[in-house]
């Protein structure tokens, strides 16, 4: 049995957990919450036949065979940082974190020091196989457009952009790098990082997002050209009932990923 330690308990924690409760090579001991959140968090899991224990910070003498991040952009500075130079492996939906500069590298080195790995997540976009293939032969361009419901920008600076509660049409709210776009939209360009992790770099993917109030989907789509020939994949998600900034495939995505690091095959 694999015993896990997840940071985070919002809408993919609870998510994941309901789906984990029945397999019986996965256990949860530990979610890690934020300051505060602790007896929030307790009574979301409170139906649960065998709750994981609630800590703000991983015990010392604790050793998970995994760590999953499924909290937000600062626990990888809070906790996945130091869980990789404990030696913990570390499973990433975050990837936008990724976008500040150097820390990538800070999480290399850190990973290289406890002598482990770390693994990020594909979250609500597919064909992160293909892509990272394909750029072995070289690309040339990688374009993605993210697309969501207009209440999923609230709270973000696609409120300054246009007015979420009126539009009547679909409307450009960013336009540029998936450097600029994980860092302005932490909670909702998460896959494009990983788009551009994948393949061309944060840099050099360029990225658009748009606020449609006529669709009751995250559709990710992109596209990719290079010596393999081009890659175009649309995904049309279903929104998280707890959260509509989050895709549902998110949640199954960490399930997955999991399950491959206990199941003899991995698929
Ligand atoms: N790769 C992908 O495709 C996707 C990635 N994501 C990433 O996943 C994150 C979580 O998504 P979701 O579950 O929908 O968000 P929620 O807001 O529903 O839940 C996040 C939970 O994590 C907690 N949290 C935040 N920071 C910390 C911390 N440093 N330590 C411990 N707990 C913390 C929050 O608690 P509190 O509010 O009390 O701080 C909250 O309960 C997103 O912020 C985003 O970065 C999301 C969607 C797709
Ligand atoms: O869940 C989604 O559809 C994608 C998302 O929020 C992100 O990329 O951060």
């Amino acid at each position: 049995m694999l015993h896990i330690t997840m940071i985070g308990c919002g809408a993919i924690g609870v998510g994941v957990l309901e789906l984990l409760e029945n397999d019986p090579q996965l256990c949860v001991d530990y979610v890690i919450a934020s300051r505060g959140s602790e007896a929030l968090v307790r009574q979301r899991l409170a139906s649960f036949k065998q709750p994981p224990q609630v800590l703000t910070a991983l015990p010392a003498d604790a050793r998970p065979d995994l760590l999953v991040e499924c909290a937000g952009h600062r626990a990888i500075e809070e906790h996945v940082l130091p869980a990789l130079e404990r030696g913990i492996a570390c499973l990433i939906v975050s990837v936008g974190a990724l976008s500040e500069v150097g820390l990538v590298e800070r999480l290399e080195a850190a990973a290289e020091r406890g002598k482990t790995r770390i693994e990020l997540l594909p979250g609500a976009i597919g064909g992160i196989d293909a892509l990272s293939a394909a750029k072995v032969g070289g690309l040339d361009s990688v374009n993605y457009t993210g697309r969501k419901p207009a209440r999923a920008w609230k709270n973000t600076p696609g409120e300054q952009a246009c007015d979420l509660d009126s539009i009547s049409e679909a409307t450009v709210i960013f336009q540029g790098s998936a450097r600029e776009a994980a860092r302005l939209y932490p909670k909702n360009a998460n896959v494009a990082a990983t788009l551009s992790l994948a393949g061309l770099g944060l840099d050099r993917t360029h990225v658009t997002l748009i606020a449609d109030p006529h669709s009751d989907e995250n559709v990710h789509h992109f596209e990719a050209r290079g010596a393999f020939g081009r890659f175009e994949l649309s995904l049309r998600g279903k929104p998280l009932l707890a959260n509509p900034k989050t895709s549902a495939l998110t949640v199954y995505s960490v399930v997955r990923a999991l399950g491959n690091h206990a199941h003899a095959i991995s698929i």
